[in-house]
């Protein structure tokens, strides 16, 4: 027995990834439009309706009117977009961020994927905040750098054009990204951090760096400490994990290619701070990794079942 999936946007730079991803795999049968009908209304509405799951890669207007067009009480739902991922109703598709988190993702109807950049902001913060050392109310800062595909079709033309391209460029420079607001909810924060992002030459991968001073946490925290809750938080065999090599440094390709995330604590007892990294794909466990890991988990199916480890 299969289940229907339809991809809504399944023509766009996170649809082709999941469609991969789920090719040829016997317990997914995959519901297609073709071009002349993948942004017609009417056509949309009868897939979105047919499947037992959408999955949603589309702009958030798009998103919020692909959820409207639903007009069963059977058809479950997975979000690429921003549009639900601190909406009431909506449970948040991050299955490592809390205990329990996973079992919420098996039994909801709507699951918003999480953004790719809060994906290695909320693997590194969240555990610190639930188990006490970082207060709720720390001030943080994270800063990011993204391949272009991050910025879907619209940014790898303008990349693979090579007009107007640049090798690093920062941007969000006005502190309003879309990304703030499920970073601070979903950590459990008092006020959002300073988010910097930046886009880089190279189609994708991701490095998310959050740095810290020691005196930023509870009384007494040592870097020790803080390597042993990330480390509990992420047992051995799932996707994200706490590197145990010693490296002095990262890369955005470390990750590129997979669905995995790997954490790294650095630390310098002199200097009393430490600097929390995260390196992902941001079309793997940014995207279209995590989508099909909550498919998998909403159907019941083996979590892991067609991702890259
Ligand atoms: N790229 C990334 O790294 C990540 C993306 N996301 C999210 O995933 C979603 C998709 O992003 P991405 O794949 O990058 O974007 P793309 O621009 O690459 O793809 C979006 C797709 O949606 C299609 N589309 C737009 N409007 C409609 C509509 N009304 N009906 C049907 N199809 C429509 C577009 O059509 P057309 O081809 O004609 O333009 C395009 O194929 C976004 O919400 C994004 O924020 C999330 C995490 C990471
Ligand atoms: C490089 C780049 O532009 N990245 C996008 C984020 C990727 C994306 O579309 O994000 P979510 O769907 O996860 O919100 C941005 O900053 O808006």
């Amino acid at each position: 027995m299969s289940v229907g999936v339809f991809i809504d946007g399944g023509a766009g730079t996170t649809g082709l990834e999941i469609r991969e991803r789920l090719s040829g795999r016997a317990e997914i049968a995959l519901i297609l439009l073709d071009e002349a009908r993948r942004k017609d209304p009417a056509a949309r509405a009868e897939a979105l309706n047919d499947a037992d799951f959408v999955i949603l890669c589309l702009p958030d207007d798009a998103a919020r009117e692909a959820v409207s067009l639903i007009r069963n009480d059977r058809t479950r739902v997975i979000d690429a977009s921003t549009a639900h991922r601190v909406a009431a109703g909506w449970t948040y598709g991050f299955a490592e961020l809390d205990p329990g988190q996973r079992d919420a993702i098996a039994g909801a109807r709507f699951v918003a994927n999480p953004g790719c950049y809060p994906t290695g902001f909320l693997a590194l913060v969240r555990p610190l905040v639930r188990a006490g050392l970082l207060p709720a109310s720390a001030l943080l800062s994270v800063n990011a750098t993204s391949g272009y595909s991050g910025g879907g079709k619209a940014m790898i033309a303008e990349f693979e054009a090579g007009e107007t391209a640049t090798a690093f460029r920062p941007y969000a420079l006005s502190l309003g990204h879309k990304h703030v607001p499920e970073m601070t909810v979903h950590a459990g924060l008092q006020h959002g951090p300073i988010f910097q992002p930046a886009v880089a030459d190279t189609y994708r991968g991701m490095v998310v760096e959050v740095p810290l001073h020691l005196a930023q946490f509870a009384p007494g925290t040592q870097p020790g400490d803080i390597g042993a809750v990330l480390r509990d938080a992420y047992p051995a065999g799932g996707l994200v994990r706490l590197s145990q090599d010693t490296v002095s440094t990262v890369a955005i390709e470390d990750d590129a290619g997979t669905d995995r995330m790997t954490l790294h604590l650095f630390s310098n007892p002199d200097a009393a701070q430490v600097r929390l990294v995260a390196t992902l794909d941001n079309l793997g466990k940014g995207a279209g990794g995590a989508a099909v890991q909550n498919l998998n988990i909403m159907a019941g199916l083996d979590p892991l079942a067609g991702l890259v480890i």
